[in-house]
């Protein structure tokens, strides 16, 4: 039982090099040249300070020598000893120079590694990863930190490397003296140095739990201090709650901060007495023999040496094991994230079955990961190519999602989605997505200018001022960009200098050109196109939609139904099913819920 629980207190206390070889590893596929250099300059400052001790040592003896000789006595071997320590100092400044010089490059390189390893593993993963909060909490932990601690877990692996070997090598001149006093150092040595690893420990797993309440802070912090949300944090006045809440997770996380510090500082210490008191006895005990005549004076010299050194490279190994833990299991929470598993390997077509078939949804059903409830109910509906769809249905209703899954941003739980005859699983998902142009209600407002923010819409064609204005015109955004001061090279939002903030329905008239950007799609996929948008940029839309989209496959989702009569289909949704579908005129004559809704408006508008 005993030895069992020593075993797994062995295990934890090694767990400490775990990850130091995944992080050299990192190194060396970042620097190669730089980890050699780093490796050997580390060699070189762990061995020469018990070189620099038995010089020391050498030094006395021979003056001592020289000295009993008188005037005979030889100065050219204790001056050459000088030079020689002289030489040995001048080395080991030089690598500890260097090993700065090393680390000070590897820390930008490595910091960039790292951050460009995080955000390409965020491109391969699927949008549920990023609605769950738990992925949130890894990406988070994965991201704080990252251009700092993964070097410094190589930094002090490399440093009690270091400090290792020239403990190795005191050990190894002390052995002379007694193996005894070797043994007892060591022994007297671990209470600290598991001690240490156990606080290191505890301090990661407070710092892994944290997680969520970190990101409530991030995001309080944003509420308080960003553009976008302090209009209504002003008219609200939300400041002082927000504040409140704010103050508060702070002070709940220092309490287990303070807690933690106190006792890993109280505990670090009494431990520390030990190998202390070890030390100095043994130190005692070398001063005996010295008085006794048992051992030289150079000998007691290189001994102090030893002892005092070895004291401060001790407490420094101890201190690097602590830090060390905490970089290490840092480095368990960046892998944990990079190893997240990414979806099965997509589908490989880049043509489908029969080019005239259009997109067919057959039966299709989902339920998003987490809800009882399925977001979309057996749905089935042909769409030709050039043809256009409305969606209509209450707030909920599904809509969106389906659009979500057209666009294989999810995956549904049964039936299929076909594209050209082919279902969309198997598409290659480049292929495929260019295939769409696509505005969703919640389209991204980029800090870029004018034209960036319609060149977007296709990526190949970012900073083609032509395209630019063909699909603004479709959009109708022209007019307004022409009065901006810079035209399509105005700067927009506030983030940089210079910046412009644009209405409601501009912005949507922006992000409806960024769609028409997308020319070679032959889908379009509109959710809420123009409901910022006043009654004269809608009409104008209505009446150029047939025209500006002629080839394309449409779409359309609205709550307008002057938007959704340009259809040649309309599909009314309820609670995740189909419950009407027909033509405008077809849906009116059968006086079901869109004939309802739409006399509802229309009444509204008498
Ligand atoms: N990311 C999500 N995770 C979990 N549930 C979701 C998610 N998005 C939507 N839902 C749920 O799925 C259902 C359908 O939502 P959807 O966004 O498709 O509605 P919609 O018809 O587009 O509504 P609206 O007219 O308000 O835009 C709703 O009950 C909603 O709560």
């Amino acid at each position: 039982m005993k030895t069992k629980k020593n075993r797994n207190t062995l295990r934890q206390s090694l767990a400490v090099f775990r990850y130091s070889g995944r992080a050299i590893g990192l190194v060396w596929t970042t620097s190669r040249a730089l980890t050699i250099i780093l490796a050997t300059l580390t060699l070189v400052a762990g061995l020469l300070p018990a070189a620099i001790a038995y010089i020391g040592k050498l030094i006395v003896d021979a003056v001592v020598l020289s000295a009993q000789a008188g005037a005979d006595g030889d100065i050219s071997r204790p001056l050459m000893y000088v030079g020689l320590e002289a030489i040995a100092v001048i080395l080991l400044a030089g690598s500890q120079r260097g090993l700065t010089i090393c680390q000070s490059l590897l820390r930008a390189l490595l910091g960039q590694r790292v951050n460009l390893l995080i955000l390409e593993k965020s491109l391969t993963l699927d949008l549920k990863y990023f609605e769950d909060s738990e992925f949130y909490d890894k990406l988070l932990n994965a991201r704080r930190e990252a251009s700092v601690r993964p070097l410094s877990l190589v930094n002090r692996t490399f440093g009690l490397v270091q400090n290792a070997l020239s403990l190795v090598t005191y050990g190894i001149l002390l052995v002379k003296f007694s193996v005894w006093a070797v043994i007892v150092l060591i022994l007297a040595a671990m209470p600290a140095f598991i001690g240490e690893t156990k606080f290191a420990g505890e301090a990661f797993r407070l710092f892994s739990w944290r997680a969520p309440e970190t990101r409530q802070q991030h995001y309080l912090e944003n509420l308080l201090a960003r553009e976008d949300f302090v209009t209504e944090v002003k008219l609200y006045q939300l400041g002082e709650m927000l504040l409140g809440r704010y103050r508060q997770l702070f002070n709940n996380l220092y309490g287990e901060d303070r807690d933690l510090t106190l006792r890993r500082g109280w505990w670090g210490y009494l431990l520390s007495l030990v190998s202390t008191t070890a030390f100095y006895l043994a130190y005692g005990w070398i001063v005996i023999e010295t008085v006794l005549g048992k051992i030289s004076l150079g000998d007691m010299t290189m001994y102090l040496t030893v002892f005092r050194q070895g004291q401060s490279t001790f407490s420094a190994a101890l201190t690097s094991i602590g830090g060390m833990y905490e970089d290490n299991l840092y480095l368990s929470n960046l892998y944990d994230f990079l190893e997240e598993q990414t979806p099965q390997p997509w589908g490989t077509a880049s043509k489908g079955i029969n080019p005239k078939d259009g997109i067919r949804f057959e039966n299709v059903s989902f339920t998003y990961p987490g809800n009882l409830k399925p977001a979309l109910q057996n749905i089935s509906l042909h769409l030709k190519p050039g043809e256009k769809l409305a969606i209509v249905g209450e707030n909920g209703s599904g809509k969106t999602t389906l659009i979500k899954l057209l666009t294989r941003l999810y995956t549904p739980d049964s039936g299929r989605i076909t594209l050209d005859g082919l279902d969309l699983q198997e598409w290659d998902v480049e292929v495929l997505r260019r295939r769409i142009g696509v505005i969703f209600q919640n389209f991204v407002r980029y800090q870029f200018t004018v034209g960036e923010n319609i060149g977007v819409g296709d990526v190949e064609y970012l900073e083609d001022t032509n395209r630019w204005q063909k699909a603004a015109q479709k959009g109708m955004a022209q007019p307004f960009i022409n009065q901006l001061p810079n035209s399509f090279q105005t700067q927009l939002g506030r983030w940089f200098k210079g910046g412009q903030e644009l209405s409601g329905g501009q912005w949507q008239k922006i992000a409806l050109s960024r769609a028409f950007m997308r020319s070679r799609a032959d889908i379009l996929v509109l959710d809420e196109p123009t409901s910022a948008m006043d009654a004269q940029a809608e009409y104008e839309i209505f009446n150029h939609f047939r025209t500006v989209t002629k080839n394309q496959m449409v779409f359309l989702i609205s709550h307008r139904f002057s938007t959704v009569r340009m259809a040649d289909n309309i599909m009314v949704i309820e609670s995740g099913k189909v419950v009407e579908q027909g033509t405008h005129e077809e849906l009116l004559a059968t006086g079901g819920q869109y004939a309802k809704l739409f006399l509802l408006q229309a009444a509204g508008y008498q």
